[in-house]
């Protein structure tokens, strides 16, 4: 990510190397009412990159583009890779966090499995010089706490908080 914007890798792998890694285990019961609930509530991961694995291959991912809910239809057994906050912000908005929501199936159970990568603790996260052209900084400064401890399931909301005016 960091040669497509002509960088060296080490400025984004320096963030994230040997910080901590989380790993969510979310188990969906089938529901008949599908079309009444939410298996996991429209949101952006927080962190840099998150792998994601469809455990039993059923589908119930969906990612939210121009307005609408779309199916990712994962390949079984693939590993999806979602871009998170920190790294929209490291990144100036180059790479943009995917809101994404979690929906449940009529009549099978559904497990999925996600590892994130986080930052640094104490890092203050803003936009790398490698990625700012023309002096152009789209992103307010927020220390990665800050950033964690405003998390909530709440779409894109978060990041765009972020965002400054143009
Ligand atoms: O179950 C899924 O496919 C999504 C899980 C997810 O978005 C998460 O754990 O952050
Ligand atoms: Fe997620």
């Amino acid at each position: 990510m960091a040669k497509a914007v002509g960088a060296e890798p080490e400025s984004l792998l320096g963030i994230f190397r040997d910080e901590p890694r989380g790993m969510r285990m979310n188990y969906y019961p089938p529901c008949q009412q599908f079309d009444k609930v939410i298996g996991l509530s429209p949101h952006t991961d927080v962190g840099g990159l998150t792998l994601l694995l469809q455990v039993n291959d059923v589908q119930g991912l969906q990612i939210k583009m121009v307005g609408k809910w779309f199916y990712v239809n994962a390949i079984n057994g693939a590993i999806i890779v979602n871009i998170g906050d920190t790294l929209e912000i490291l990144s100036n908005g180059k790479f943009r966090s995917v809101e994404h929501r979690a929906v449940v199936h009529p009549n099978k159970e559904r497990l999925s499995a996600a590892l994130f990568n986080y930052a640094r603790e104490n890092l203050v996260i803003s936009p790398l010089p490698e990625f700012v052209k023309d002096g152009k900084v789209n992103y307010r400064s927020i220390s990665y706490r800050d950033l964690l401890f405003t998390s909530q399931l709440d779409g894109r909301n978060r990041q765009e908080r972020l965002r400054l005016e143009q």
